[in-house]
C-alpha cells in the first residue's frame, strides 16, 4: 500500500552549519512529490534523512505514522522505502541482473542462517524474485544486458538499472535522487514515460528531487521549494516556477527585480 510521509520541523546540523531548518510537510499516499530548489538547498541532505543515511539533529519523521528517525537504512527498507542515489550506486563487475537482485533480498524469508542453508522456502523466493528482475528487464527493453556487468553500460542504462533495483524491493516510497541528471533528451522522455507507469501500475508514493523543471512538471502533483535549507513554499510545479520567491531564489534577487 501507497506509504503516506510526514515531515514535522526537521533540522540537521553539522557543526555550526545549518543544512536543514524547520522542515515539514505531507506526501500524500499514491501521489508524486518533487522537492526542488537551488544547489546547495538541502534537497538530497533531507532525501538522507528521510532514508536513514543522516540522522536529523531534531524533528520527526513518520513513514505511515511510524518514526523513521533514527532508524537503519535497512531498517526503514523493511517499512517499505527505496531509494536511487545522485550517483547511480552500482556494484560495476557485476552483472545487470545481480545488480537489479540486489533490490530483492529485502523479501527474501527468514534470515542469514536460512538464506545460507538454502531452505526450500529461500530458494523458492529467490526464483520468484530473479525471475520477476528478468521480466522488468526484459519490458523495460533491457532483457538483452541481463547477463553483460554493469561497467559495460552506459550512464543512462546505470540510471535505469538503479530504478528497477528500487523496484524490485517493492517498496511503498521511492525516493529518487536526480533520476534525469546527465541523461539525453530523449532519455529524459523515456523516463517519464517509465516513471509514470510505475506509478499508475503500483499502490506507490513517489519524491523526486530533480533540476529538470520539464521532468518535475510533467510528473508530480505537487513541489516542495527548498532554499537555503528552509522550505520556501509548496505547491503545483506551475505555481513554483511563477512564485517571485522561487525566482529570487533560482536568479538572485536583483536579477528578479531587473526581470519584473
Ligand atoms: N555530511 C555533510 N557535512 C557537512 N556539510 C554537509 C554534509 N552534507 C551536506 N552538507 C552541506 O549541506 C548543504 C546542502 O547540501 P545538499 O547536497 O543537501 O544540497 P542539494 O540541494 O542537494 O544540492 P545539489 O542540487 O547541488 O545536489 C551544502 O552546503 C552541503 O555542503
Amino acid at each position: 500500500m501507497a506509504a503516506r510521509l510526514s515531515l514535522n520541523d526537521v533540522n540537521l546540523h553539522f557543526g555550526g552549519v545549518k543544512v536543514l531548518q524547520e522542515v515539514g510537510f505531507e506526501v500524500e499516499p499514491g501521489s508524486i512529490l518533487g522537492l526542488v530548489g537551488p544547489n546547495g538547498a538541502g534537497k538530497t541532505s533531507l532525501f538522507n534523512c528521510i532514508s536513514g543515511h543522516y540522522q536529523p539533529s531534531s524533528g520527526s519523521i513518520t513513514i505511515d505514522g511510524t518514526e523513521a528517525i533514527r532508524r537503519s537504512p535497512a531498517h526503514l527498507a523493511r517499512l517499505g522505502l527505496s531509494r536511487t542515489f545522485q550517483h547511480p550506486a552500482l556494484q560495476l563487475r557485476a552483472t545487470v541482473l545481480e545488480n537489479v537482485l540486489l533490490g530483492g533480498h529485502i523479501r527474501l524469508p527468514g534470515g542469514p542462517l536460512e538464506w545460507a542453508l538454502g531452505l526450500p522456502r529461500t530458494a523458492r523466493a529467490e526464483r520468484e524474485i530473479r525471475a520477476e528482475a528478468l521480466a522488468m528487464l526484459d519490458g523495460a527493453g533491457l532483457g538483452w544486458a541481463a547477463g553483460l556487468p554493469a561497467d559495460e553500460l552506459s550512464h543512462g542504462l546505470h540510471k535505469g538499472i538503479e530504478l528497477w533495483r528500487a523496484l524490485l524491493s517493492r517498496p511503498s516510497l521511492l525516493l529518487l535522487d536526480e533520476p534525469a541528471a546527465g541523461l539525453s533528451h530523449g532519455e529524459v522522455e523515456q523516463l517519464i514515460t517509465t516513471v509514470k507507469q510505475v506509478r499508475d501500475e503500483r499502490d506507490i508514493t513517489i519524491i523526486v528531487v530533480e533540476h529538470h523543471m520539464g521532468l518535475i512538471s510533467a510528473l508530480t502533483d505537487r513541489v516542495v521549494v527548498l532554499d537555503h535549507g528552509r522550505k520556501l513554499m509548496e505547491g503545483t510545479a506551475a505555481e513554483a516556477q511563477s512564485d517571485p520567491r522561487v525566482i529570487e531564489a533560482y536568479i538572485g534577487k536583483d536579477a528578479a527585480d531587473d526581470a519584473a
